[in-house]
């Protein structure tokens, strides 16, 4: 069920502007595979909120972040979309979930019905909610709209998107709490370095350990072109590295089309 719309923009700064109604911005609801990660391939119902606190250039969900569109649902509406699919597994994405609060509502719902659920986050937010598997992406110096890639204007996003992409103590405070994945979007070898000492400084920051295996990269790319360029590198990064290697399925499938 693809959701387009006219309603109005959520508060770009990423603030609750659910807050008060309980409602949420949705994007999308759709079934496909899990494209990404260590459930790579299992049929899943994907919830696509709207709003983000950054501003990747090569985000591959623009209408979630540079031009949010939605409709607003009640966790009730959503409960009862994702019901009409024969389905375990839930993907919680968007833009950026854990900005809304109401998306702690909706996971505590799904884990009373049994659901397995994974959350897709950029790492800035630990919620209060419980999450089967935290698939956290962090985002890297190369993700950073700068004005020259900046796919909306000048840079104007530049500043905000740096301040607020790493936050080690929250980081650390998400992989205690949560079954995690940590999956870096890789554009090219120039990438590994950042890797390399963000993981040490988030090694050093949280009590539980954060497992090689539980480190994945994933290439950079929004179409199977874009893909083409960047997945032997990528491929090649994991085997020199010893980290793990996901492929972007719905991309190689559906060239991430909409509903996908
Ligand atoms: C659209 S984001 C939504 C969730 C959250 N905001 C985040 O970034 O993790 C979903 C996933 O797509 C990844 N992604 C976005 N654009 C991409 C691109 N051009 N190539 C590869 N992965 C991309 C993100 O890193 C994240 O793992
Ligand atoms: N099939 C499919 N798998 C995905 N895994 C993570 C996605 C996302 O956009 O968060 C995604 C997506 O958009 N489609
Ligand atoms: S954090 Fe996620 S949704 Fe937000 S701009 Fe980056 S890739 Fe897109
Ligand atoms: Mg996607």
């Amino acid at each position: 069920m693809p959701v387009a719309n006219d309603a109005p923009g959520v508060d770009i700064e990423g603030t609750d502007a659910d807050a008060e109604s309980g409602d949420l911005p949705i994007n999308e609801l759709f079934q496909s595979l899990q494209g990404e990660g260590r459930l790579a391939g299992v049929p899943s119902v994907f919830v696509r909120t709207s709003g983000c606190n950054l501003r990747c250039w090569f985000c591959d969900s623009y209408h979630t972040s540079w031009e949010p569109t939605h409709d607003w649902f009640t966790v009730d509406d959503v409960l009862a979309a994702i019901e009409e699919y024969d389905a375990n597994h839930v993907v919680l994405t968007g833009g950026e979930p854990l900005i809304h609060d109401s998306s702690e509502d909706l996971l505590a719902r799904l884990a009373d019905r049994g659901y397995h659920t994974t959350v897709e986050t950029n790492g800035t937010v630990v919620p209060d909610a419980p999450i089967d598997l935290a698939s956290v992406s962090p985002k890297l110096a190369s993700s950073t709209p700068t004005a020259d890639r900046d796919p909306d204007g000048d840079g104007e996003w530049a500043d905000r998107h740096e301040e607020r992409r790493l936050d080690v103590p929250t980081l650390a405070e998400l992989v205690e709490t949560y079954d995690t994945q940590l999956k870096f979007v890789v554009t090219g070898r120039e990438d590994m370095a950042e890797i390399e000492r963000l993981l040490k400084r988030l090694r050093d920051a949280a009590s539980t350990r954060v497992r090689d295996d539980d480190v994945l990269l994933m290439p950079e790319g929004q179409t199977r072109d874009q893909l083409e360029a960047t997945r032997e590198t990528v491929a090649d990064l994991v085997l020199e590295y010893g980290y793990r290697y996901t492929p972007r399925l719905h991309v190689d499938l559906w060239n991430d089309a909409p509903g996908t």
